[in-house]
């Protein structure tokens, strides 16, 4: 093996040059299949993802034939992001095996669209309205039921074989299974130890908005669905995958039409459409003083989804076409505030990407696959404040008093307390399939157990080994990581509170909005220019001067909402948690 560390040097540059090339080619095949699925883009896919694997095999080879004694940390480091390549260390055959298999899950659940009586419903914008809009129980219990029958069950034999080929493939990468695999790119070796802790801390907080929103969710439907001392049913919580709660805001509001929060209808009064809504995200990543969209993210992005019949992977994206010009987002925008915060969060991708663009390929990546996805979900923190929303005309007028900023922490938590135990939970199912505990014949019991127990939700229907609910979200059929969110949901609350003392914001957290501050600004930018290149907790030091990942943020921000929550569930002698077990009637 060869110990000479100039030599290694010229091949990491060598590397590079022809990885921006081989990258950006299936970059731009994947893209022409995502914005139009068709058999033909879907074999240009194959093939072009097929032949990168055979760069990164040839690579691997090549970096693992350096002995590194002696190497500086950063050669060491460029090296073996080259040794591990993920799929690519499957033989051929497998490899293709597997790379279909991804195609058709793809292509399943984006195209995915049930009928009933004639009418066909795509998941979005069709039945992601009827989720969040609809009250009534049985069109709801429809909905759940017919997208889940639809992708759902229909991915149970794809997932059972792709789960052998990634094992596979994690096992020649050094790894024990596919969920060690992923738990590696956080360079520590007590990931799940770190999360739990995490979790343990937040839970008392999911268990409070549980327990109000139970209530509220009795009021709405009586004890025929709802058991006040049991779990949820699934279906009602305004989301597809109760992930979410934020569409309850009507039921859960505290002080009624105290504080307006939701400018759904005033992004639709005023005639939005997701060009100017996105327009309105750059100009804040602007104020800060970040790198605005390039041109060419505004001549080939595809923001809205197409009206010629195409089918296109729908679910949002932020891409990288590794060759420091071309990047877009991939979203089919519907005009509500749901939207208008996942264009930020879509927009934040963007950002790193273009405050990393000149650094080697191996280090154009987050600190930490959570650090991607806090950026955008941050500068949300600080559109969504009423503050902010007056400033850019969306609500008419700020109320200053205890009663409103209640009404505003309602709506903050029911995104981001009812999604921590679902952020959780999702690669806790994966790991445990990964590493054997769930055998295919639990798959669909394990998950309910596992959404039950985290959640305290339940599904309105009896389901069986028949059913694969899990396959019914995006990022299981798709390939696509969770845990990453989880962390981003705590780690956007410490940096939210860094750029506001930054900014010279003193008051209440949950107040503050960093816009115009060019100080936040250049801190976060610092941070995202580092990329991949240092392992993670250097990036947290260098953003908020401290190593360590830390939940006390986000329960800062929450504790108004939390001793009200507290109130309100003893005053109406509401038990937290969901012991009691029951079944739902079933719908008319
Ligand atoms: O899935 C997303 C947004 C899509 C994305 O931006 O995270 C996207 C997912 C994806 C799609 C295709 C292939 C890989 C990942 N991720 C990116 O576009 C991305 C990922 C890594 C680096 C740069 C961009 N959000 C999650 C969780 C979430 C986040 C924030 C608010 C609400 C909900 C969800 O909807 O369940
Ligand atoms: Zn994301």
């Amino acid at each position: 093996s060869v110990n000479d560390e100039l030599l290694a040097k010229e091949f990491l540059g060598d590397f590079n040059t022809r990885a921006m090339d081989v990258y950006s080619k299936s970059a731009f095949k994947a893209w022409d299949y995502n914005t139009n699925i068709t058999e033909y883009n879907r074999e240009q896919m194959v093939n072009s993802n097929l032949e990168t694997a055979v760069f990164s095999k040839d690579m691997s080879g090549y970096a693992n034939a350096f002995d590194q004694t002696g190497f500086t940390t950063d050669t060491k480091r460029q090296l073996d992001s080259i040794r591990y390549i993920g799929s690519a260390a499957l033989p051929d055959e497998e490899l293709e095996e597997l790379e279909n298999i991804l195609s058709g899950m793809e292509s399943r659940y984006s195209t995915g669209k049930p009928c009933e009586a004639g009418t066909c419903y795509s998941l979005e914008p069709d039945l992601t309205r009827i989720m969040a809009t609809s009250h009534d129980y049985s069109e709801l219990y429809w909905a759940w039921n017919a997208w889940r029958a639809e992708v759902g069950a229909p991915a149970r034999e794809d997932y059972t074989r792709y789960v052998e080929l990634k094992n596979q493939a994690a096992i020649a990468n050094d790894q024990p299974d596919a969920g060690a695999y992923w738990r590696s790119y956080y360079e520590v070796d007590n990931l799940q130890e770190i999360t739990e802790k995490l979790y343990d801390e937040l839970q008392p907080l999911y268990e409070q908005l549980h327990a109000y929103v139970r209530r509220k969710l009795f009021n709405r439907y009586g004890a025929d669905y709802i058991n006040l001392r049991g779990p949820i049913p699934a279906h009602i919580l305004g989301n597809m995958w109760a992930q979410s709660w934020s569409n309850l805001y009507d039921i859960c509001e505290p002080f009624p039409g105290k504080q307006a929060v939701d400018i759904t209808p005033a992004l639709v009064e005023q005639n939005y459409d997701a060009l100017r809504m996105f327009e309105l995200s750059d100009e804040f990543f602007e104020s800060l003083g970040l790198i605005k969209m390039p041109q060419e993210f505004w001549d080939h992005s595809m923001i809205e989804k197409p009206d010629d019949g195409r089918d296109v992977v729908c679910h949002a994206s932020a891409w990288d076409f590794s060759n420091q010009v071309d990047f877009r987002i991939k979203q089919c925008t519907d005009i509500t505030m749901d939207d208008f915060i996942t264009i930020h969060h879509e927009m934040g991708h963007i950002e790193y990407y273009l405050q990393y663009k000149d650094l080697p390929v191996v280090y154009r990546g987050g600190a930490n696959p959570g650090f991607h996805e806090a950026v955008g979900d941050v500068l949300a923190l600080s559109v969504s404040t009423p503050k902010h929303l007056k400033e850019v005309g969306l609500i008419d007028e700020v109320v200053d008093d205890q009663e409103a900023d209640l009404n505003f922490l309602m709506s903050i938590a029911l995104d981001k307390i009812s999604f921590l135990p679902f952020g959780y939970l999702m690669d806790q199912y994966r790991w445990g399939i990964f590493n054997g505990t769930t055998p295919e014949s639990k798959f669909n019991e394990d998950w309910w157990k596992l959404r039950l127990r985290y959640q305290g939700i339940i599904p309105p229907t009896t389901r069986t080994e028949e059913d694969f609910d899990p396959a019914a979200k995006y990022h299981i059929p798709a390939d696509v990581p969770y845990i990453r969110y989880f962390i981003s949901f705590v780690l956007q609350f410490q940096f939210h509170e860094t750029l506001c003392e930054a900014a010279g914001q003193t008051q209440e957290l949950y107040k503050c909005d960093i816009y115009n501050s060019t100080d936040a600004g250049t801190l976060l930018a610092n941070m995202l220019k580092m990329g991949s290149s240092k392992p993670w907790p250097e990036a947290l030091d260098a953003i908020i001067g401290s190593t360590e990942i830390s939940a006390q943020s986000l329960i800062n921000y929450f504790q108004p909402l939390i001793d009200y929550l507290k109130e309100q569930n003893e005053m109406n002698g509401d038990t937290v948690g969901w012991a009691e077990m029951y079944t739902p009637k079933d719908p008319e």
